[in-house]
């Protein structure tokens, strides 16, 4: 045997052994996760996560490889997330809401704290389009704009993986988008007062609906006539104003593994199970 071949199989001893300890670390977490629901105790924890992986790093015998290895345990950890999330949320997580209540930036924590795909509708239309939103509505007016979202929306209601699902705030409006969605998806409103959306995007520029009269009393008019459209759709709600990001994502994880434990939610076409 060359030497190579001999560092060769001792590399598929180390893979045959990491595979192994893999496999036990995620059935073990698969048990943590059923323990903590029990117990109704948070599955994400941050502070955890942190520990464990500074902790591994004591482990490591060879300084120059502590941070090597810190590094691929991230992904593990992220591994671990992201199997947790499967079983327990086989459907799109779908967040709807007025302009400025948070959809695209909690859609993108939630995105991290579960290791899930985050697709947020108004992108993907500007990727299409190659166009911001607000030339989308200048150069063609918004009902052309809503008829690429609907076409959006009821594409991404049908992907096979779960995905957070980050709508804007006018998707509401159309009845066909909402009934496209619940087929795959759990419906989350992000609720914010005037008040509070006026002062999160008094300075963007980016919303059309708002460029001629960006006001309180305007965000007041306009929510006004929307709140029973959001309210007829959503599974659940979660109050933003004064809380942080990171607040409103737990509070969404922990209320949608209530609507589970109550065997609310009726998962019409559950994915992934
Ligand atoms: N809970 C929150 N607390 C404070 N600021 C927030 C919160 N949620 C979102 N923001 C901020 O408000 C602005 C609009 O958020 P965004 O995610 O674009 O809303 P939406 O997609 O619903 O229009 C962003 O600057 C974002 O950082
Ligand atoms: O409320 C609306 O009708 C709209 C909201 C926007 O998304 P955000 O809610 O993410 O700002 C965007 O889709 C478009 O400007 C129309
Ligand atoms: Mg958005």
């Amino acid at each position: 045997m060359t030497r190579l071949e001999d560092l060769r199989k001792k590399v598929d001893l180390c893979d045959r052994q990491l595979a192994a300890v893999l496999e036990k670390r995620l059935e073990i977490i698969m048990e943590i996760m059923e323990e903590k629901k029990l117990q109704k105790m948070p599955i994400f924890n941050k502070e955890r996560e942190e520990k464990v992986i500074n902790q591994i790093g004591h482990y490591v015998a060879n300084p120059d490889l502590r941070e090597e290895v810190r590094f691929i345990h991230q992904h593990v950890l992220q591994s671990c997330r992201r199997i947790q999330s499967k079983r327990l949320f086989p459907y799109h997580i779908t967040l709807v809401g007025f302009m400025g209540s948070g959809k695209t930036t909690v859609g993108v924590e939630l995105s991290n704290m579960l290791a899930m795909e985050q697709i947020d509708v108004d992108r993907v239309i500007e990727e299409r389009m190659n166009m911001r939103v607000s030339e989308i509505f200048q150069l063609y007016g918004e009902q052309v704009f809503r008829q690429l979202e609907s076409n959006v929306v009821e594409e991404l209601s049908k992907r096979e993986n779960v995905i957070i699902f980050c709508s804007g705030g006018g998707v509401v409006l159309n009845e066909k988008n909402i009934e496209n969605i619940k087929e795959t998806g759990v419906i989350v409103w992000l609720k914010a007062s005037p008040q509070e959306i006026y002062r999160r995007i008094c300075d963007d520029q980016s919303r059309p609906l708002l460029k001629d009269n960006m006001s309180v009393d305007k965000i007041s008019q306009m929510l006004e006539s929307r709140l029973p459209l959001y309210e007829d759709a959503a599974d659940l709600v979660v109050n933003t104003d004064e809380k942080d990001v990171e607040q409103v994502s737990h509070e969404i994880v922990e209320q949608l593994m209530q609507l589970d434990i109550n065997r609310k939610v009726h998962h019409r076409h559950a994915i992934n199970l």
